[in-house]
C-alpha cells in the first residue's frame, strides 16, 4: 500500500521528442500536429513521416537519427542505439545522459507504435512467407525498451488511445502523469505478449506439433458480465464472441445465458444443414427437439415433447426466423431466441418483450476451434471438441433385424440430439421428433427410465420409438426397459464387454441395433 502511495507520487513526464512508427497510419497526422503544437520534436520512419510531412509537418526521418538508411526492405529501421538509447536512458543517471551524448544522441519521451498486422495476415489465409514478412520485430523491441524505461517515457499503442492521451496532456500541462505512463506501459507488455502468442500459435500450428506445452489462451476481454452463475459471483467474459454472435434486442447476454447460447451452438452443428429445425433448451440441456417441412411445425413438435420445461428456455432454429414461427414461439416465455438471420415482421414482433434477447449467428464458423477447454482445480482440461454425430463410417448393425429407412433416419436424429444431453444421457425419438430425454442420471437404467417416465407424462407413446444411447448400455436392463417402453431400434456406441448379452437381448426383443463405433459422452 505504500509502495503504491509513493508510485503515484512520481513525477510527471514532460515531452520534449517524440518517436512516431505506425502501420496503422489512422489518426496519426492529428497527433503529430497537437504534438508540433506543443513543441515536440517529431522522429518517424518511412512511411509514417511520408504521412506526416504530407500534414505540412517537420519531421526528423529515423535515417537521420542514426545515420543508417533503413534495410532489407524495412526489416531493420529502429533497431539501433540511437533509438534504443534515447528510450532506455534515464536522464537522472549521470552515466547514461554522458554516454547518450558522447554519441550525440538525446532521449525521447514518447513512443507512438502500432504494429504490423500479423493476426489479419494469417486471418486472410495468406501464404507462410506473407505471414513470416508481417511478424514486426523493430515495433515490438521500441515498445519494450518504452515501457520498461517508464519513469522517462510514455508509450502508445494503438490508434484508439491518441484522444486520451491528448486530453491528457493538455489537462496535465503538457506533461503526462506517471499513472497514466503505467496504465500504458502495461497495455504495451500485453499487446507484446499477445502479439508473440499469436506469432507462436500460427507455428505450431505450421509443424503440427498437437498440444502445446504452454497454454497460452490471451483472450481479450469481451465484456464485464453483472455477475456469474448466481448474484454473489463476480463475472466477465473473454474471447471473440462479438463476431460470433449479435443481441439485436435485449439485455445484455448473462453468464448463464452465455452457456445456454454456447450449447444452442453446440447442437447448431450438427443440425445446421438439415431440414426446418427447432430446439429448446434449458439450463444448457435439449428438452425439445424436431425437423419439420416448416419451422412453425418443427417449433410445435418441439415444445410437445415437454410442454412444461421450455419455460423461460432457449429457441434455436437453424433457419431464418418467420413472423409465423415467432408467432408460435411468443405464446410462452422464451428467454432467449437463436437464428441466423430474424424476418423484419418476427423481430418487431418478438421485440416487444423487454426481458427477451433475440440473438443472430453472424459468423458460425468462427466458432470452429482446434480445442475444447475446461477450467479444473490447478488449470484446464484441453481436447479436441467433439466430432459430429452423423459420421457414418463405422456404424454396424449387430442384431439379426436390420432397421428400415425409417428406422436409420429416426436412429440419426435421436444420435445427434444424445450427443449433447449430459451423461448418463438416453433419448428416445420417432419421426424427426424427441419423445423423452433422460438426462445427468448416475445410472444408465435411471436414464431410460426417466426418458420413458417423461414421454408418458406428455403423452407420447413410444411404440416403434428409436432410442439413442451416447456410451453402451453396460447392462441388459437398458434394453430390456427401452423394449417394454415399445422401442422398434437402438443406437448405441458398443464397447461393453457384455455386448454380446445386450445383443442377444435386443435379438429376443425383435428389436433392431446399431453400433456406432464411437462415444459421445459430456460431463
Ligand atoms: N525493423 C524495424 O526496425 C522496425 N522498426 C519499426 N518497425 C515497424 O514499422 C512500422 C512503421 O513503418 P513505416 O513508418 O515505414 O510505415 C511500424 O508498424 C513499426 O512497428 C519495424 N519493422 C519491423 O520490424
Amino acid at each position: 500500500m505504500i509502495q503504491a502511495f509513493s508510485a503515484f507520487q512520481k513525477k510527471n513526464l514532460s515531452v520534449k521528442r517524440a518517436l512516431l512508427s505506425v502501420f496503422d497510419k489512422t489518426g496519426i497526422a492529428e497527433l503529430g500536429t497537437f504534438l508540433h503544437e506543443h513543441g515536440v520534436e517529431l522522429i518517424s520512419t518511412g512511411g509514417t513521416s511520408k504521412v506526416l510531412e504530407d500534414a505540412g509537418l517537420p519531421v526528423t526521418s529515423v535515417d537521420s537519427l542514426t545515420g543508417f538508411p533503413e534495410m532489407m526492405d524495412g526489416r531493420v529501421k529502429t533497431l539501433h542505439p540511437a533509438v534504443h538509447g534515447a528510450l532506455l536512458s534515464r536522464p537522472n543517471v549521470e552515466a547514461d545522459m554522458a554516454s547518450l551524448s558522447e554519441l550525440g544522441y538525446a532521449p525521447i519521451e514518447l513512443l507512438v507504435v502500432n504494429l504490423y498486422p500479423f493476426s489479419e495476415t494469417v486471418a486472410e489465409s495468406s501464404g507462410f512467407e506473407t505471414c513470416i514478412e508481417n511478424i514486426d520485430i523493430g515495433g515490438p523491441a521500441m515498445l519494450r525498451a518504452g515501457a520498461k524505461n517508464i519513469d522517462h517515457v510514455c508509450v502508445l499503442t494503438s490508434s484508439d488511445q491518441y484522444s486520451a492521451f491528448m486530453q491528457e496532456f493538455k489537462e496535465q500541462d503538457a506533461t503526462v502523469r506517471y499513472k497514466y505512463r503505467l496504465r500504458m506501459a502495461q497495455h504495451a507488455f500485453q499487446h507484446t505478449s499477445i502479439y508473440d502468442t499469436a506469432v507462436a500459435m500460427y507455428l505450431s500450428k505450421e509443424i503440427k506439433s498437437g498440444f502445446p506445452d504452454v497454454l497460452n489462451l490471451q483472450l481479450p476481454k469481451f465484456a464485464p458480465l453483472r455477475y456469474g452463475e448466481n448474484p454473489h459471483q463476480a463475472a466477465a467474459v473473454y474471447g471473440n464472441q462479438g463476431d460470433i454472435i449479435e443481441v439485436l434486442h435485449g439485455k445484455q447476454l448473462s453468464y448463464n445465458n452465455l452457456l445456454d447460447v454456447d450449447a444452442a451452438l453446440n447442437l447448431f452443428r450438427d443440425f445446421q444443414h438439415d431440414e426446418p429445425t427447432c430446439a429448446i433448451i434449458k439450463h444448457t440441456l435439449p428438452c425439445g427437439v424436431s425437423t419439420r417441412a416448416s419451422l412453425k411445425e418443427a417449433w410445435e413438435a418441439a415444445f410437445a415433447t415437454d410442454t412444461i420445461s421450455p419455460f423461460g428456455g432457449i429457441v434455436l432454429v437453424n433457419q431464418p426466423l418467420d413472423a409465423e414461427t415467432a408467432q408460435a414461439i411468443d405464446t410462452i416465455f422464451t428467454e432467449i431466441i437463436i437464428a441466423r438471420a430474424f424476418s423484419e415482421a418476427a423481430l418487431e414482433l418478438l421485440s416487444q418483450k423487454a426481458n427477451r434477447r433475440l440473438v443472430k449467428i453472424k459468423n458460425f464458423s468462427a466458432t470452429e476451434s482446434r480445442y475444447a477447454y475446461r477450467s479444473i482445480f490447478g488449470g484446464m482440461l484441453c481436447q479436441q471438441p467433439d466430432a459430429v454425430a452423423t459420421d457414418t463410417r463405422n456404424f454396424q448393425v449387430v442384431t439379426h433385424k436390420t432397421p428400415t429407412d425409417q428406422q436409420m433416419a429416426d436412429m440419426l436424429f435421436a444420435w445427434k440430439v444424445v450427443k449433447r444431453v449430459n451423461s448418463n444421457a438416453i433419448v428416445f425419438g420417432r419421426d424427426q421428433q424427441t419423445l423423452g430425454i433422460g438426462s445427468g442420471q448416475p445410472s444408465r437404467l435411471d436414464s431410460s427410465e426417466f426418458a420413458i417416465a417423461k414421454a408418458a407424462k406428455f403423452g407420447h407413446d413410444l411404440k416403434g420409438a428409436a432410442v439413442a444411447s451416447d456410451a453402451f448400455f453396460p447392462f441388459r436392463d437398458g434394453i430390456d426397459a427401452s423394449a417394454k417402453a415399445g422401442a422398434g431400434c437402438i443406437i448405441q456406441p458398443g464397447g461393453s464387454i457384455r455386448d454380446q448379452e445386450v445383443i442377444d437381448a435386443a435379438n429376443e426383443h425383435g428389436i433392431c441395433m446399431i453400433f456406432t463405433g464411437r462415444r459421445h459422452f459430456k460431463h
